[in-house]
């Protein structure tokens, strides 16, 4: 993306090249002036408006307007559904390679926009400059990979041998086949990458769309479907709707005739959202990615330089505010003491405000109820345990117009709410445990099993790899201790309550998931 040897990633964010910051800061000046616009929704060939709008703000300054977005109700998403329908028959029957090269186009469209893309993104989600270029190459590489797979396995086509008859031909064939209209509903946290990953996984498999972006997130919702449109999608094939989750998404969820979904957010939603999938005259196809309350375990023989550099970057990357950030740490009594203090030291130094400015590593929680939901934990936890750093909200000058709070690392009771519920915020907890084994039984005794980190010596890793409950683990791995995921690198999916179907995102089995098989026999 801008140096030839350098390939963006998230662990090979650190250490970028001097260019690229020099052309997001272009591209931020760039981005601030074409803020504050009123955007539509759109339906088939039709850019929609609604009754009224929401404005939308950004979480480092209050007063920034990034632009007024459409208040969508359940009518809109039975519009945006028929269109879709309308779609369907010849976007499936469009032969799987033509779809391939549009999305291809999508893919490189983004890439092309990233710099302007992630400069919005960075604005509007509060993510450090790194992040967001991260999450926009992220999405082309996501929607690449999804063509790949299509490509290696010829459209998901296959013929098998005739049947072992005398006398008669039986030609015998296996194909996935789309299902219809699939709903892609997305969390505020990565509206590029989960948005654009699930819709291009959705569309090049031959489904038509209804996308339903994250309110706090409508901005970045409206360029990426742009580039989808830019790529030369027909009418209808890609929806696109806004609006509160309550409402407009509720009724794309419960919609006859959305034939699948993929949803990503938290398990509250994604829970009832997947028993409605399953209680419908038929059970329909629900890919739900939820959240986490991912674990970290040091053993007495990790590398704690490591390990504290993976901690800290997993729980407060983003502000705590990824699915799999690190809310739990379980350290062995040898090296407890100094892993608190390597921790205590790296979070104090951690540079919080305006993320788009270079300096800043961290920047804003999304909104007000995040903010307060992390004033009620700490508060809490200073009540019932111990604040080792931060543990407070952040108002000195300039933050004050923003969603600023203080990376805390703290210890409570194993008891306390904090270490069952994802609060999705900087805080994270650390806990002191006998042998490793009883870290182990530790972190699988959550309902969550997105991610999962361990520090250690060789000869303990396999045990860790063999029984801990998580579909995403890490090895003593400084760049990140359960964060971090790239397509192509590394699958991203949950067990337990943090996905539900078994499979994960950027991985090979993730296609089949968007189709259903049909067995086909012609006999001569
Ligand atoms: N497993 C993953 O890959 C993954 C990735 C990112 C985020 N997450 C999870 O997402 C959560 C944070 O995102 P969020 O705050 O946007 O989540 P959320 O559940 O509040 O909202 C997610 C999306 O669902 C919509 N929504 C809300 N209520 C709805 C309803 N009743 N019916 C239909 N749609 C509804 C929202 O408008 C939004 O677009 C965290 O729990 C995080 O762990 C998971
Ligand atoms: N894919 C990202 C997390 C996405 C969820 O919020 C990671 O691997 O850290």
């Amino acid at each position: 993306m801008t140096e030839q040897t350098y390939k963006l990633t998230y662990s090979t964010m650190f250490d970028p090249p001097a260019s690229l910051h020099e052309r997001f800061d272009a591209a931020l000046g760039e981005a601030r002036a074409t803020m504050g616009a009123e955007h539509a929704m759109r339906v088939g060939a039709h850019a929609v408006t609604a009754d009224d709008c929401f404005e939308l703000r950004s979480p480092i300054d209050r007063e920034l307007l990034l632009g007024r977005f459409q208040n969508g109700t359940a009518a809109h998403a039975g519009q945006a559904v028929r269109a879709a329908r309308e779609a369907f028959p010849a976007w499936s029957h469009t032969p799987w390679r033509e779809r391939v090269a549009i999305l291809r186009r999508a893919a490189a469209l983004i890439e092309e926009r990233v710099w302007a893309m992630s400069a919005c993104l960075s604005i509007e989600v509060g993510k450090n400059r790194m992040e967001s270029l991260g999450e926009v190459q992220e999405t082309a590489d996501l929607i690449a990979w999804y063509c790949d797979r299509m490509e290696e396995n010829e459209g998901f086509d296959r013929r098998l041998p005739n049947d072992p008859l005398t006398g008669f031909t039986s030609h015998n064939r296996t194909r996935l086949r789309p299902y219809g209209v699939w709903a892609v509903i997305a969390p505020f946290n990565f509206p590029f990458a989960l948005a654009g990953g699930p819709v291009g996984a959705a569309l090049v498999t031959g489904n038509t769309a209804v996308f339903k972006t994250a309110s706090d997130t409508a901005l970045s919702g409206t360029l990426l479907m742009q580039a989808f449109r830019d790529a030369g999608l027909p009418d209808g094939v890609l929806n696109h709707v806004t609006g509160p989750g309550s409402t407009i998404g509720e009724a794309l969820a419960s919609h006859p005739d959305v034939a699948g979904i993929t949803f990503t957010g938290s398990a509250q939603v994604g829970m009832s959202i997947a028993r409605e999938f399953a209680g419908g005259r038929w059970p329909r196809p629900c890919i739900a990615e939820m959240g986490g309350k991912n674990a970290a375990i040091v053993s007495d023989r990790a590398d704690l330089e490591r390990a504290a550099a993976g901690i800290v970057r997993s729980a407060f990357g983003l502000q705590g505010q990824k699915c799999s950030a690190c809310s739990r740490v379980y350290v062995q009594r040898g090296a407890a003491a100094e892993l608190r203090d390597r921790l205590v030291a790296l979070t104090d130094a951690i540079k919080v405000g305006d993320p788009t400015l270079r300096e800043n590593w961290m920047g804003p929680v999304i909104n007000r109820s995040a903010r307060e939901r992390f004033r009620r934990a700490v508060d809490a936890i200073g009540e019932a345990g111990t604040i080792l750093a931060g543990g407070r909200l952040l108002t000195e000058g300039a933050l004050e117009r923003g969603w600023f709070v203080a990376p805390t690392v703290a210890a409570a009771p194993r008891d306390h709410y904090v270490w069952r519920e994802e609060q999705f915020a900087p805080l994270v907890l650390i806990d002191e445990v006998e042998s490793v084994h009883e870290a182990i039984a530790l972190a699988n005794a959550s309902d969550y099993g997105l991610t999962a980190g361990f520090y250690g010596g060789a000869d303990e890793i396999d045990g860790f790899l063999d029984r801990i409950e998580a579909g995403v683990v890490y090895v003593n791995r400084p760049q990140g201790a359960t964060t971090g995921a790239w397509p192509g690198y590394q699958p991203f999916g949950g067990w337990k309550a943090s996905g539900s179907t078994g499979k994960a995102i950027g991985s090979f089995w993730y296609l089949p998931l968007y189709m259903r098989e049909q067995s086909q026999t012609v006999v001569d």
